[in-house]
This record gives structure tokens, C-alpha cells and sequence, in this order.
């Protein structure tokens, strides 16, 4: 693989991006998220791990502005996202890319415009300059002769490498994972991930996942949030999280999970 040329924005310190503060979501009865704490610091790498349910898949749709919450604040790079106007917090989104479990790729339009569509509308990028950007992603994830071909007519390993690459196009500060290999042939699972280790490993893009590929998340993470009952009840590096958890709930958790 190519080594990207650094499709994050530059960070200028290693300072706090993300903060959930107080905030609280619920869905009708069921409050997912019970007064949520807890901040990510630029450049570094977070996985959310916990229970089915336990709100990890919300928290990123949080940060996509497709779901509100009922109550506290959420900022990215000192902007809050929450609450704030549409308008800003479409500029806050602009950077921030998640990439899906389902990949979620446009299926009317081939790959290279999947890639340029939001540089082009949403960055205001020509169809030159995002197709440049976007034939150097292609590049980077190992699909440059997939340019032409339409989303239905590549694997699934294939489908989330673009996915990835639309991701980064937007030349996120931040990007997210939601899942990422769960949908994917188990054959196809490994490419993935290796992808996404690379990536870690050469930009500056903070990152925020949610897996069950545990081996995945020892190797990439910085940080590693354990959630249940919608609060982050331990947070530490995975050496210490996977190796020695303080709580009970984590050690039941990974007990049933590893
Ligand atoms: N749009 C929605 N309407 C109603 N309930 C929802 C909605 N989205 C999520 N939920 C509920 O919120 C809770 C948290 O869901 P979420 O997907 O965030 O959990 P998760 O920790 O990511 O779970 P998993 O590991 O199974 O993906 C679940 O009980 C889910 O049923």
C-alpha cells in the first residue's frame, strides 16, 4: 500500500477535539445515554467497547448529526455541535467522516464520483481537484483500476475500502468506525483492518471505533472506553483494559467476548 499523503487536517497540538458533556439521549422509554461524559484528544486513537445496546453505535451518530441528543453539550475543536445552529453544525460535520457497517455507497454512481461527490459539493472542490484526491485515495486502498466499475459490481471488501476512501477524501480531523468488517465475508475481514491499521498508523486522524475485532483494537488504540448503562465505566490503555480491567462489568464483558 502507498503510504497517504496525510488525509487528515494537520492537528496543531495534541490537545482535546471531542467532549461529550452531561449528555443524555434517550428513545422513548429507553435512555441510552444517562448523563455521558467523556472527551478524545486530538490525533489519537479510541475504541468504544461494551455490551450490545449499550449506546457505542449512537455516540458516533451523535457526532454525524443524525441523531440529536436530549440533553448536555458536544464539541468538536472547541465548536460545539450540540447545541448549535444547522448551520454550524454542518461546518463542525464537515470534519468529521464515518465509514458504516453496511458500507452505504451511492449504488447509481460509480466509484471515482461516490469519492468526489461531497468534495465537490460539500467542499466546494472542482471536479478536477477532487477527482486527483480521489484517484490518490483509490490508489492508497489498492482499487486504482476500480475508478469506472459501479458499487454492486465489487466485493464487499471492496465496497468498504471505497467507503474508507470517500471517508477520507473529505480530509477529515476525525473519522469514524462504526463496525466496519461486521458485514463482510470473513476472508475479506483481514484486508480491511490492515487497511485501517495502516491508515492509523501513518496520519493523523483521530479515530473513534466500535468493533468486536478485539485482536484489532489491542493493536490500534490508544485509548480504549468501556460503555455500559450508557456512561463510560472504565477508560484506559488496552494493555490495561484487555489485560487487567478494574471492573467487573469489563471482565465479564471481555470474558464473553474474547
Ligand atoms: N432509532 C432508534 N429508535 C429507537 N431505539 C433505538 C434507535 N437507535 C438505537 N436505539 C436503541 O438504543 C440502544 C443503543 O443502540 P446502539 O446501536 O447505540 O447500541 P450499540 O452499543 O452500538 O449496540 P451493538 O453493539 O449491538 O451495535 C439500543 O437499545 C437500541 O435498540
Amino acid at each position: 500500500m502507498k503510504e497517504p499523503e496525510s488525509p487528515g487536517k494537520p492537528v496543531a497540538d495534541t490537545g482535546e477535539l471531542i467532549r461529550f458533556e452531561n449528555v443524555t439521549k434517550r428513545f422513548g422509554s429507553n435512555t441510552v445515554l444517562d448523563r455521558l461524559d467523556f472527551s478524545v484528544d486530538a490525533g489519537k486513537h479510541v475504541t468504544l467497547i461494551g455490551p450490545s445496546g449499550s449506546g457505542k453505535t449512537t455516540i458516533l451518530r451523535l457526532l454525524m448529526t443524525l441523531t440529536k441528543p436530549d440533553e448536555g453539550t458536544i464539541t468538536v475543536g472547541g465548536q460545539r455541535l450540540f447545541p448549535a445552529s444547522d448551520k454550524q453544525c454542518r461546518e463542525v460535520r464537515k470534519n468529521i467522516g464515518m465509514v458504516f457497517q453496511q458500507f452505504n455507497l451511492f449504488p447509481n454512481m460509480k466509484v471515482l464520483r461516490n469519492i468526489t461527490e461531497a468534495p465537490v459539493t460539500v467542499l466546494g472542490l472542482s471536479k478536477d481537484e477532487a477527482e486527483a484526491r480521489a484517484r490518490e485515495l483509490l490508489d492508497m486502498v489498492g482499487l486504482a483500476d476500480k475508478c469506472d466499475a459501479y458499487p454492486t459490481q465489487l466485493s464487499g471488501g471492496q465496497q468498504q475500502r471505497v467507503a474508507i476512501a470517500r471517508a477520507l477524501a473529505m480530509r477529515p480531523q476525525v473519522l469514524l468506525l462504526d463496525e466496519v468488517t461486521s458485514a463482510l465475508d470473513p476472508e475479506l475481514v483481514a484486508g480491511v483492518l490492515d487497511l485501517l491499521r495502516d491508515i492509523a498508523r501513518t496520519t493523523d486522524i483521530t479515530m473513534l471505533c466500535v468493533t468486536h475485532e478485539m485482536n484489532f483494537a489491542r493493536d490500534i488504540s490508544d485509548q480504549v472506553l468501556m460503555f455500559d448503562s450508557g456512561q463510560v465505566i472504565e477508560s484506559g490503555s488496552p494493555e490495561k483494559i484487555f489485560g487487567d480491567p478494574s471492573h467487573e462489568r469489563t471482565r465479564e464483558f471481555l470474558g464473553a467476548v474474547i
